[in-house]
C-alpha cells in the first residue's frame, strides 16, 4: 500500500505514576488480541465492554482484560484510549453514543474495522467534545472469531493502517502510534478511501472468490461426493478464508459495496478473457496469462505477514506410519525450541510410507525446522 511509513516512533512509556486507561468495545478476536498487548504493563488498566453480562465475566476469567462492564458509560469514562472492535455495521452507532458522553479531554477513539471510509466520514461529522477519532485497521487476523481465538502474537509484524484526516491533530496520531507499538505491528498511514480500494482488492475480493468457489464445488458435490473427497489438501488450504465469520463479512462487504461492485465486474472481465481464450483454443494466450501472473507474483514481498495469513508449512516425505516417528519429530523440534502449530499425516496406508505436514506460525520457525530435519537426514520439501 502506498502511504506514509512510520518506523522510528518511540513506545508510549507505561508508568505507574501516570496510569493509562484503555477501553475495548467488543473483546473478540481483534479486540482481545489488542487487549492482550496492553494488559499487564505497569500503570495500564484495560477495561472490556460487552452488551452481554456472561461475556464480560468470560473476558475477566480468561485474563484478557483487567475489568469488564456492560455499561458503555462506565467503560468510556476516564479512558485515554477507546478501541471499537465490534462488527463494521455497528461502528457508527458506537461513535454516536460516545459523542453523547463527557469523555476525557484528549481521549483518542480508534476502531479496527476492515473498512474505513464510512466510519471516518461519520466521525468527521460529529463533535466529540475534546476527544478525537482516528480510523485504524490491523491488517492481520484469521478465519476464527471470538475472544478464545485472541492472541498476543496476532498483530506482530503485520501492517496496521491508520487513516487520520487533514484535521486530525498530528500529536494525537503520534500518541496512538506510540501506544500501538506494543502490538509490534508496522504502522502505515493512508487515506480512508484509498484504504478501502486497496483492501477491497487484496482481501475482500479474495474472500468473495473463496466463498463462491467453495459453493460452486458444494453444488457439484450434491450429485457426486467424490468432489468432496478429492478436495482435501490444497483446495482446503486455498479456500480457508471461506470459513470466516458470516456476519463480520456481511458487514464488511456491504460497507465497501461500491468498491466491491467494481471489483466483481473486473473479476468477471478476467474470467471472460479466460473463456475467450478457451473458446479459441488459444494455448499461447493461456500460457501468457500464467506468465504475466507468475511475473507479478514473483515480485510480491516474500514472507511478510500479509492481510491473508500465510501458511508456513513443509512436508516430510517417506515417513513410516507409526506413532513413534511423529513423537520423535515433535520432540526434536521441541528440544530445538521450534514452535510447531500443527502436524498431520497425509495419505498414510499401512504398507506405504506417509507424508507428514508440519505447520508453523512464523517463517523463522519453518526455516529452522527445515534445516534441523534435513540435518537429521529427513526428506523435507516446501
Ligand atoms: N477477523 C479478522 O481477521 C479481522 C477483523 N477485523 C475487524 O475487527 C472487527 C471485529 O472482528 P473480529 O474480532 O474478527 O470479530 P469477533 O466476532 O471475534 O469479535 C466481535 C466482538 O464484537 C461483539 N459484537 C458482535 N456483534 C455485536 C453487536 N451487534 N453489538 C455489540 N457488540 C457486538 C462480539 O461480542 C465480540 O466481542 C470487525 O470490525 C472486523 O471487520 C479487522 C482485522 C482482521
Ligand atoms: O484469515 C485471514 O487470513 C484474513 O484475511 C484475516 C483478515 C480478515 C479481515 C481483515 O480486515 C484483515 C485480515
Amino acid at each position: 500500500m502506498s502511504g506514509e511509513f512510520s518506523g522510528f516512533t518511540d513506545f508510549i512509556d507505561f508508568d505507574e505514576a501516570n496510569p493509562i486507561r484503555i477501553a475495548i468495545f467488543g473483546v473478540g478476536l481483534i479486540g482481545g488480541s489488542l487487549a492482550l498487548c496492553f494488559k499487564g504493563k505497569p500503570g495500564v488498566h484495560v477495561v472490556g465492554h460487552s452488551v452481554n453480562q456472561t461475556s464480560t465475566e468470560k473476558y475477566v476469567a480468561l485474563g484478557v482484560v483487567d475489568s469488564a462492564t456492560t455499561s458503555l458509560e462506565e467503560a468510556a469514562t476516564g479512558a485515554d484510549f477507546i478501541f471499537l472492535c465490534v462488527p463494521v455495521g455497528r461502528l457508527e452507532r458506537y461513535v454516536d453514543e460516545l459523542s453523547r458522553l463527557p469523555l476525557k479531554r484528549g481521549c483518542i477513539i480508534s476502531d479496527v474495522g476492515s473498512t474505513k471510509a464510512s466510519v471516518v466520514r461519520h466521525a468527521d461529522k460529529l463533535s466529540l467534545k475534546g476527544a478525537v477519532f482516528i480510523g485504524g485497521h490491523p491488517m492481520a487476523g484469521s478465519e476464527r472469531s471470538g475472544v478464545e481465538a485472541a492472541s498476543f502474537y496476532l498483530l506482530e509484524n503485520a501492517y496496521y493502517v491508520l487513516t487520520p484526516t487533514a484535521d486530525t491533530p498530528p500529536e494525537q496520531v503520534g500518541k496512538l502510534e506510540r501506544l500501538l507499538k506494543h502490538t509490534r505491528a508496522h504502522i502505515v498511514k493512508t487515506d480512508a478511501v484509498q484504504h478501502d480500494d486497496i483492501v477491497g482488492a487484496i482481501s475482500h475480493l479474495p474472500h468473495m472468490i473463496a466463498v463462491a468457489l467453495v459453493n460452486q464445488i458444494a453444488g457439484y458435490n450434491e450429485s457426486n461426493e467424490l468432489y468432496m473427497r478429492l478436495a482435501a489438501g490444497g483446495f482446503r488450504d486455498i479456500t480457508r478464508i471461506a470459513s470466516s465469520d458470516p456476519l463480520i463479512w456481511r458487514d464488511i462487504l456491504l460497507s465497501n459495496r461500491d468498491v466491491m461492485l467494481k471489483l466483481v465486474r473486473d473479476w468477471q472481465s478476467e474470467m471472460d478473457r479466460f473463456s475467450a481464450l478457451l473458446e479459441r483454443e488459444d494455448g499461447e494466450g493461456i500460457a501468457e496469462r500464467f506468465r504475466a501472473a507468475g511475473e507479478f507474483r514473483g515480485r510480491l514481498p516474500e514472507r511478510r505477514k500479509g492481510m491473508i495469513t500465510s501458511l508456513f508449512e513443509c512436508y516430510v516425505d517417506n515417513v513410516p506410519d507409526h506413532p513413534g516417528i511423529i513423537g520423535k519429530i515433535a520432540t526434536e523440534l521441541g528440544q530445538a525450541k521450534i514452535n510447531l502449530s500443527n502436524l498431520q499425516i497425509i495419505e498414510s496406508r499401512e504398507d506405504v510410507p506417509g507424508i507428514l505436514r508440519l505447520s508453523f506460525k512464523q517463517a523463522e520457525d519453518l526455516d529452522r525446522a527445515t534445516a534441523l530435519l534435513r540435518s537429521l537426514q529427513y526428506e523435507v520439501h516446501m
